[in-house]
């Protein structure tokens, strides 16, 4: 067999993609081609060449075996290098009657490179799967058009919790869409910063450009979701604190109907002024919070807010009547003060709170003034139980805080506040409220408002079975009792508490007393030991009249 260069088909021979050598009997490179070049030189930069002993250009070669055994050895792995291996298929050559000539190497540099580039890129993306899916950075792929491909879990969660803030979700979508838009049509990277009320953070956008084609976009985000929420846990318990430490402010309280939040507005005028404010609402509805909010909110926020019940605090009425009748401007202004329930107030009091009124409006009063009432003053006033004077003038700065059924926009946002609050407090997970609870909710009476809200919520979440995550209107029968109650009238029947259970005994009384009275008001209160202004209060808060 002739091995010389020639008699192999010159050009097929050199654009193989493997490295053929061949090697006669004694071990002497005889042929080559192109690519065996290369690969001797990747190996310590090796020249191959004409008659060079093998062992001299790759020391480490195995093709002298061949030599031996006679035998093909088929895609050997061989290191060429620390980086580099290939496979190796090693034949001998052997003449027609079977005597040897020598041996042949084919190293498959390219199949082998890229079959390791394959490895890698495998490797590559499988890890790149996993961080993509685990990453807290959240990323979405949109095509062309701006419609998503591909999103991350990170960038579902962002937006289921996007959805919860109706705001800051307007604000983000309308910044990511421009974000987008400008990416597309410049094929540039874009990058803001967004502000989307109490959701901050910034936006990095960067054209998919595949061989010079745009295909799309990839958003990338960074937000402060979790710390907004923590945020949002942390004010609720200040907000918490501040209630009860009558702190309140006006940004605490949770609004959505239109005639509430008129009601804060009209607060937030007065507490710019020192005039004498009064507050009408039924028992729960937040008067007592706006009376504290408008303190909080106006110059005698650093002087304390005190309350005065004129039902109940008969001696510190007195003395206080007493401290805001003095006309005496020298003194230092105090802070404010605030009567609830006045319609209790008996006449010769009520003329003493008219005279502070008067002052007040003078601007020479030393306290600031508010007062409250969650009966018809009206009623009082034409039963001759209330002062008229007293009335017009409070009536000018009157702010009329409307009852939870008459605002059911305000029930969800608060059932929601509270059910957070409440998780905290007895340990439950409430995340979601099914429909029909929520339906349940809205339109319960609610007579106590506020109150009767969070009261008849704390008394459901107590009652719930670990691990339940949804409100459902099973969890509910609190509600279903209360109303049921309510619509039977029994007031024998029914777990409700004793105070309830007192007044409706006591409204029964009083009920049946004024009839056999023919509605004398003063025999009544007489036969029951009542003052006529404790009956008047009482009528009222029974709706008697
Ligand atoms: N819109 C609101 N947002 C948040 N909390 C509220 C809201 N309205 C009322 N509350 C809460 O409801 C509770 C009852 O409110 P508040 O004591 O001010 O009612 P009130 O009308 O003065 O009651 P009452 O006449 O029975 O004394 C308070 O804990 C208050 O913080």
């Amino acid at each position: 067999m002739d091995l010389s260069y020639q008699s192999i088909e010159q050009s097929i021979f050199q654009e193989l993609k493997e490295a053929v050598i061949l090697i006669d009997k004694h071990g002497k490179i005889v042929c080559y081609n192109q690519q065996a070049k290369v690969v001797a030189q990747s190996q310590h930069n090796r020249e191959l060449s004409m008659h060079a002993h093998i062992l001299d250009v790759f020391p480490k070669s195995e093709l002298m075996r061949v030599l031996q055994t006679k035998k093909a050895e088929i895609r050997k792995l061989f290191r060429l290098n620390d980086k580099l291996s290939v496979h190796v298929s090693r034949f001998p050559l052997l003449d027609n009657a079977g005597e040897l000539l020598g041996a042949a190497a084919i190293i498959q540099q390219d199949g082998a490179s890229a079959e390791t580039n394959w490895q890698i890129d495998e490797y590559i993306q499988e890890g790149m799967q996993t961080v993509l899916q685990n990453t807290s950075q959240a990323f979405v792929i949109l095509n062309e058009h701006g419609f998503t491909i591909l999103q991350n879990p990170a960038h579902e969660k962002f937006l289921l919790t996007l959805q919860k803030d109706s705001a800051a979700e307007a604000v983000w979508k309308q910044k990511l869409e421009e974000v987008c838009k400008k990416t597309l049509q410049t094929r540039r990277m874009v990058e803001e910063k967004i502000r989307g009320e109490s959701i901050e953070g910034s936006v990095k956008c960067l054209p998919n450009l595949i061989d010079g084609v745009l295909k799309g976009c990839i958003l990338f985000i960074d937000h402060n979701l979790e710390q907004a929420e923590l945020r949002k846990k942390l004010e609720q318990s200040r907000r918490i604190i501040r209630a009860l430490e009558t702190q309140s402010r006006f940004k605490d309280f949770t609004i959505n109907s239109a005639r509430m939040k008129m009601a804060v507005q009209q607060g937030k005028i007065a507490a710019d002024m020192d005039y004498p404010v009064f507050l009408r609402g039924a028992a729960g509805t937040g008067k007592k919070m706006l009376a504290n909010a408008i303190h909080n909110d106006g110059k005698r926020k650093y002087q304390a807010f005190t309350v005065v019940d004129c039902l109940k605090d008969e001696e510190k009425l007195a003395d206080y009547l007493g401290r805001m009748s003095s006309k005496d401007i020298s003194i230092h202004p105090q802070g404010t003060v605030y009567f609830k329930n006045i319609t209790a107030l008996p006449l010769t009091q009520q003329m003493q709170l008219h005279q502070i009124v008067l002052n007040s409006q003078e601007n020479a009063a030393v306290y600031r003034l508010i007062v409250s009432s969650d009966v018809n003053v009206e009623t009082a006033m034409i039963e001759g139980a209330f002062q008229k004077e007293l009335y017009y003038d409070l009536l000018q700065t009157s702010i009329h805080i409307p009852a939870l059924k008459e605002r059911k926009e305000d029930i969800a946002p608060l059932v929601e506040e509270w059910i957070q609050i409440g998780n905290e407090e007895y340990g439950s997970c409430i995340t979601s409220i099914d429909p029909a609870a929520m339906e349940v909710l809205q339109n319960f009476p609610y007579n106590n408002n506020f109150k009767e809200l969070r009261a008849s919520l704390e008394h459901s979440l107590a009652k719930l079975d670990r691990g339940t995550t949804t409100l459902s209107v099973s969890h509910l029968a609190f509600f279903a009792n209360a109303t049921n109650n309510q619509e039977e009238s029994n007031p024998e029947t029914g777990d409700k508490p004793l105070s309830e259970l007192v007044e409706e005994y006591e409204k029964v009384i009083i009920k049946k007393t004024m009839a056999a009275l023919d509605g004398n008001k003063t025999l009544t209160a007489k036969k029951l030991g009542l003052s006529v202004r404790n009956l008047y209060y009482k009528l009222e808060k029974y709706q008697l009249n």
